[in-house]
């Protein structure tokens, strides 16, 4: 399977974070590193997140949110463009001994925030209405 693969057959050393999914493991699929998300079991409500987090994602593309690139049912794992820097929480908290983000570009950041909440809600509220 690609996902084992990709991950070397989930070898710990390839892990990269834990978060609400489960494990977050990093990967190379296809020649392109990818994070991957994966869901311990499907519970229902886990179920419904993952198939939201599909539907809205993997319909919408903006600079300031991470590309949804593939997504297995089989596997419950979910597919990310790789962050190298890691995500935003991390870096706003210097995981990683990552130097502190001075507060010019953490206003720059919250701007980019808001462009990418204005940008969500126009477009769900139209995935919503199925339009
Ligand atoms: N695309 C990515 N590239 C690099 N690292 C990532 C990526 N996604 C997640 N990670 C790592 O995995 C950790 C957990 O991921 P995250 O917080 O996104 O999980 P989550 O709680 O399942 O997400 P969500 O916010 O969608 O509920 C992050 O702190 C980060 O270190």
């Amino acid at each position: 399977m690609e996902i084992n693969e990709a991950t070397h057959n989930f070898d710990p050393s390839w892990k990269i974070g834990e978060g609400r999914y489960g494990s977050v493991y990093k990967g190379i699929l296809r020649h392109m590193h990818v994070a991957i998300k994966m869901l311990p079991s499907y519970g229902s409500k886990t179920q419904l997140d993952f198939q939201d987090e599909v539907e809205v994602l993997s319909r919408v593309r903006h600079p300031n949110l991470v590309t949804l690139i593939g997504n297995c049912p089989e596997s419950r794992s979910l597919v990310y463009e790789y962050l190298r820097n890691g995500c935003l929480e991390d870096r706003l908290a210097c995981k990683g001994n990552t130097p502190p983000l001075p507060w010019k570009v953490r206003t720059c950041i919250a701007t980019e925030i808001c462009s990418a909440l204005v940008f969500l809600h126009s477009n769900t509220l139209v995935l919503c209405m199925g339009m």
